[in-house]
């Protein structure tokens, strides 16, 4: 069995008390920092700049990964990478085909970051099979991307166990991220599908950090 990462997204951070829930995610076991970036467009609703991202970059050591809801990818990947993205993931229906995909990850890879690819709850994971050489991170949305505090949508998992058969098939070392509704009970239903790194917002921050990031592995 692989080790599980665990990524705290800070769209459920407690903006009045940044410093101390900092220090707590920087004393857990979360690996990953998830940062959404939302455009009002691609999803209906707005988050974060660069400069924010920049700024938690002098906070921790973390791996900052940036998951970025918009309608325009080509132009946030470049912004994002330069304010110090380490994972880069884009969504596959913001691109015009398959070929930009594969020209983002290419890319993001020159830039030293690796590349993220991820599907909205409609898409068919299958669309990736022939883009899994230039990706690092495949992100499955387990919630309608937009707002973090959904129900996880227990049949992605589907998506997971047959994105996993790929990635052995080819012989790739990509990682199967999840995004959306998890908590302790639908963490151990993603880690049994396959899933290497579980996105978890509202239930890391509306609980003690540590115990709940723990909890998840
Ligand atoms: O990308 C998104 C939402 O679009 C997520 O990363 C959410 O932030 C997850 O929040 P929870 O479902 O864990 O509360
Ligand atoms: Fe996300």
């Amino acid at each position: 069995m692989t080790k599980t990462i665990v990524a705290p997204s800070i769209l459920s951070l407690d903006y009045a008390n940044v410093s101390e829930q900092l220090k707590q995610l920087n004393e857990s076991k979360a690996e990953w920092l998830h940062f959404d970036v939302m455009d009002g467009h691609f999803v209906p609703n707005l988050t974060f700049g660069p400069d924010l991202l920049k700024g938690f970059k002098k906070c921790t050591d973390m791996v900052m990964d940036v998951h970025i809801m918009v309608e325009d990818p080509v132009f946030f990947t470049d912004v994002f990478l330069k304010a110090g993205a380490d994972i880069l993931t884009f969504h596959y229906e913001a691109c015009k085909d398959e070929k930009e995909v594969r020209m983002i990850c290419e890319e993001i890879h020159a830039c030293h970051a690796k590349a993220g690819v991820s599907v909205k709850p409609g898409t068919p994971i299958s669309v990736l099979d022939p883009l899994l050489d230039v990706i690092d991170v495949v992100l499955i949305m387990s919630v309608e991307p937009g707002f973090g505090g959904q129900s996880f949508m227990e049949d992605m998992l589907e998506k997971v166990r047959y994105i996993k058969k790929q990635i052995v098939e080819q012989n790739r070392s990509t990682l199967i991220e999840i995004d959306g509704g998890i908590n302790a009970d639908t963490a151990k239903l993603a880690k049994a599908a396959g899933v290497d790194v579980l996105v978890a917002g509202s239930y890391v921050f509306r609980n003690d950090i540590k115990a709940a990031v723990e909890s998840l592995l």
